[in-house]
């Protein structure tokens, strides 16, 4: 039988892992997710087919999972609510939220729970997402095949030892998408400064970047190596590399992902100590 999974939060993040599962063949009559607005939850409800609930503790009533899938910000809050039902109950929980420690997230759950702690990305909609996983010790190795077959089914998966990596994987795969839509606006508008129509521009950077990424995934070559087959000495790939080169895009992708890991080990100190 289908493991029970309740999503608190029916956000961006859950709904991408939803309709991953959904995709899967996860069944829609066993998932169930949570908000406080019913007129939040109706969308998600007609477009998943899913159970909803305003109530938090009734949802995670019977559950084999509870993801929580709220903003940091609120998640104190819905722990301490949950706490009661979750320390009688004692199902996996799994948090998704950025910067926010297992140990923290713990003792808001009333401590010695199975708990992971997640870091997907919202390809997961479309069944290519790439998260990273860390469990504390009270997680079993059913529960870590069972986290692992329930996000695989959404895309990549892979299991850090140490929890201070979820906030490289956040700068890499958790925020990632957002380089690459920065980077399809930025294509698409060159296009057009070039001549074509916006949507043939948009479609063949979408395009290129999906064939870029498949061939990286299935290539015995490193990207750099894909990267120089692509650049005719005194071509014109190379001239376009060494503009972007020049520019420090190289640099500011180290920065930028460098900040993304400091903003969640800022935002843990934050939360942590509220
Ligand atoms: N958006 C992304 O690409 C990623 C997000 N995350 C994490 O996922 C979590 C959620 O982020 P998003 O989905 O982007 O946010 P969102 O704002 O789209 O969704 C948050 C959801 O929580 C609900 N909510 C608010 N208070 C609640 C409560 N008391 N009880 C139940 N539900 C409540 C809201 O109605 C909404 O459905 C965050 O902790 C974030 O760090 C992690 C990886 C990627
Ligand atoms: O921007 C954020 O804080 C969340 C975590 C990773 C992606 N979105």
């Amino acid at each position: 039988m289908a493991s029970r999974v309740t999503f608190i939060g029916a956000g961006n993040m859950a709904s991408a892992i939803i309709g991953g599962m959904i995709d899967d063949g996860h069944p829609a009559t066993a998932i169930t997710a949570t908000s406080p607005s019913d007129a939040f939850l109706a969308p998600v409800h007609e477009r998943f087919g899913i159970h909803t609930d305003t109530d938090n503790v009734a949802a995670v009533r019977d559950a084999d999972v509870v993801v929580l899938a709220v903003k940091p910000q609120v998640m104190r809050e819905v722990c301490e609510d949950l706490r009661d039902s979750l320390q009688r109950q004692r199902p996996l929980v799994i948090s998704v939220a950025a910067g926010l420690s297992a140990e923290t997230l713990d003792a808001w759950l009333g401590g010695s729970l199975p708990l992971i702690r997640c870091m997907p990305n919202t390809p997961s909609l479309v069944g290519a997402g790439a998260a990273g996983l860390y469990a504390n010790a009270n997680v079993s190795d059913a529960q870590r095949r069972l986290a692992t077959e329930l996000l695989e089914a959404v895309g990549l998966v892979e299991w850090v030892d140490d929890e201070a990596l979820l906030d490289a994987v956040t700068a890499v795969s958790g925020s990632g998408p957002a380089y690459f839509f920065l980077m399809f606006e930025a294509m698409e508008e060159a296009g057009v400064k070039l001549g074509l129509p916006a949507e043939t521009a948009r479609r063949l950077a979408i395009q290129t970047a999906l064939g870029a990424a498949r061939m990286a995934q299935t290539s015995d070559q490193t990207p750099g190596q894909l990267k120089r087959n692509v650049m005719s000495p005194g071509g014109t790939t190379e001239r376009a590399i060494e503009h972007l080169e020049q520019a420090g895009l190289r640099q500011a992708m180290l920065d930028a992902m460098d900040a993304c890991a400091s903003r969640a080990r800022e935002m843990a100190e934050e939360l942590g100590k509220r």
